[in-house]
């Protein structure tokens, strides 16, 4: 929790600097409009910041300012309640039984435009879920940039994981998946997590290759299907890190959200715009460019890490 608070630091204008705003005397309109404008600048995004002010008015009204402790709590339940802790944000990571009763992984495919982290997110997870003592296998099908594969392979031995990868540059991605699902089936493994390439053409491109990465990667799942598609996103990329996130979840059916880099932003607001517009949790979040920066996300830890002490 305090590495959370550390590396949130800089996310802080949400919490501390808000708090600082409604605990400095009687709250003028100018102001709610500073604090308005913090939340926009956080990139919490127009409707959540529209329902914040709301309820901050009004319960502020009530309770008066001189109370810094009672002020906290208001804007830490607020909070709480934007980042929504009743989401389900688990990881399917575990063998599971295919409808023919075959043992088969849980297959987690990544999705995100290059760049965002992804890659990297991909080894880090590997790590978690090693941690973990789950066995995990690697599938590299991000085979248009040709650094990729070798990128992934490192991560892979450096964690102590098999990685399936082309043995040409340019190679059918779909055909890679396959490929690592069957060796995560023989392997009897419990996750297979499969980079993909994410270079963002159009949706129609995108649909296209993505869902033939899905299709064929359950060829090998014994009639069950990809358990999780996870897209990453790059917290510090703001209006334009959202408009990838829409495409991304229009050209494929997303189950979760991994937010890199919200070390490195004041921008931590994005988690709340996020999770509304697609409609699906953050799952992770990457503190750092170190092996163990991946973190799973936790609500009440985040807005706490945003409040500081
Ligand atoms: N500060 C910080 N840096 C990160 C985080 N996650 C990834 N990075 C860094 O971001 C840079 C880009 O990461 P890569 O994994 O190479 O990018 P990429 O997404 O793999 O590129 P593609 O595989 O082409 O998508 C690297 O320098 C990473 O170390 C994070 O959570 N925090």
């Amino acid at each position: 929790m305090l590495r959370l608070r550390e590396r949130l630091a800089r996310s802080g204008s949400i919490g501390r600097g808000i708090l600082t705003l409604l605990t400095r005397g009687a709250v003028d309109e100018d102001t709610w409009d500073e604090i308005e404008e913090t939340l926009l600048l956080a990139d919490l995004g127009p409707d959540a910041t529209d329902e914040l002010m709301e309820a901050l008015r009004r319960r502020i009204q009530v309770l008066g300012t001189d109370d810094a402790a009672a002020v906290r709590e208001v804007l830490r339940e607020e909070l709480v309640t934007l980042v929504n802790p009743d989401l389900d944000r688990r990881l399917a990571a575990t063998v599971r039984t295919a409808p023919d009763g075959t043992e088969v992984p849980s297959v987690i495919l990544m999705v995100g435009v290059n760049g965002t982290g992804k890659t990297t997110t991909v080894g880090k997870l590997a790590r978690v879920l090693v941690a973990a003592e789950r066995t995990v296998v690697l599938g590299a099908a991000d085979t248009f940039r040709a650094a990729a594969a070798d990128q992934l392979a490192t991560w892979g031995s450096r964690v102590g994981v098999d990685t399936v990868r082309a043995d040409r540059d340019g190679a059918d991605p779909a055909a890679v998946a396959f490929d690592a699902v069957k060796e995560g089936v023989a392997q009897g493994v419990d996750v297979v997590i499969i980079d993909t390439a994410g270079r963002l053409q159009n949706k129609k491109g995108l649909m296209d290759q993505l869902g033939k990465v899905r299709r064929v990667a359950e060829k090998g799942l014994h009639g069950d299907t990809v358990a999780e598609v996870l897209l990453v996103i790059d917290a510090t990329t703001g209006q334009n890190g959202m408009q990838q996130a829409r495409v991304f979840s229009e050209a494929v059916n997303i189950t979760g959200i991994v937010l890199t880099k919200l070390d490195g932003t004041a921008k931590g607001g994005i988690v709340v715009n996020v999770q509304r517009e697609l409609g699906v949790p953050v799952k992770m979040v990457g503190l750092g460019e170190g092996m163990d920066d991946l973190t799973p996300f936790d609500a009440y830890g985040f807005v706490d890490a945003l409040l500081g002490d």
